[in-house]
């Protein structure tokens, strides 16, 4: 994301649970059942959780990245804090994450998972190339606030003479 970012998109619960479900859905009509799932941490551990639970599926692998500040003017570098060692190759695993955007991390993942699916529930378009399933698009100028991120909070009536 650039500091230009103006837009944001709220994702609720129950959103976040059906499109889930969905991507479950799609990912039951076009692949044989999987062996295990890889959450990438942190993000990904809840569409995991809820993925796992729809395939029936019951080794969850993570894999930790952390991505940095390059030299100025450089795209961040990604790194493994925690690597997805029962996970092979990524044969007959599914990577799950929650979103990508730039695409970086998915990039990473994939290279350390090459014969793994992956699927994430939102897609931003730079990072489409690089996730095999999506549920929803979301623009690249719109930063997504998962109901991890967020709290309800009082918001005063327009009528600011009545604050009941
Ligand atoms: O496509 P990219 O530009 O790489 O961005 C997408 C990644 O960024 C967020 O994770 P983040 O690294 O912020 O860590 P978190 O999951 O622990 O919140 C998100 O959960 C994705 O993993
Ligand atoms: N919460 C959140 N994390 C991100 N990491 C990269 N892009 C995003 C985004 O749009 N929302
Ligand atoms: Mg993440």
């Amino acid at each position: 994301m650039t500091p230009a970012t103006v837009h944001y998109a709220t994702v609720t619960w129950d959103q976040l649970h059906r499109d889930a479900r969905q991507l479950a859905a799609a990912l039951m009509q076009t692949h044989p059942p999987f062996k295990g799932l890889v959450a990438i941490t942190r993000g990904g551990l809840i569409p995991a959780a809820i993925l796992a639970r729809e395939l029936g599926c019951r080794l969850i692998e993570t894999i930790s990245v952390a991505s940095y500040a390059g030299e100025a003017g450089t795209q961040h570098e990604p790194h493994t804090l925690k690597a997805p060692e029962a996970a092979g190759d990524g044969e007959g695993f599914l990577i799950v994450d929650d979103l990508v955007d730039s695409g970086v991390t998915a990039r990473y993942v994939r290279e350390r998972l090459p014969k793994a699916v992956f699927a994430c529930l939102y897609a931003k378009p730079e990072g489409m190339p690089f996730t095999d399933h999506y549920v929803m698009e979301v623009a690249q100028d719109t930063w997504v606030l998962f109901p991890w991120d967020t709290a309800p909070l009082f918001v005063p009536p327009l009528n600011k003479n009545d604050q009941g």
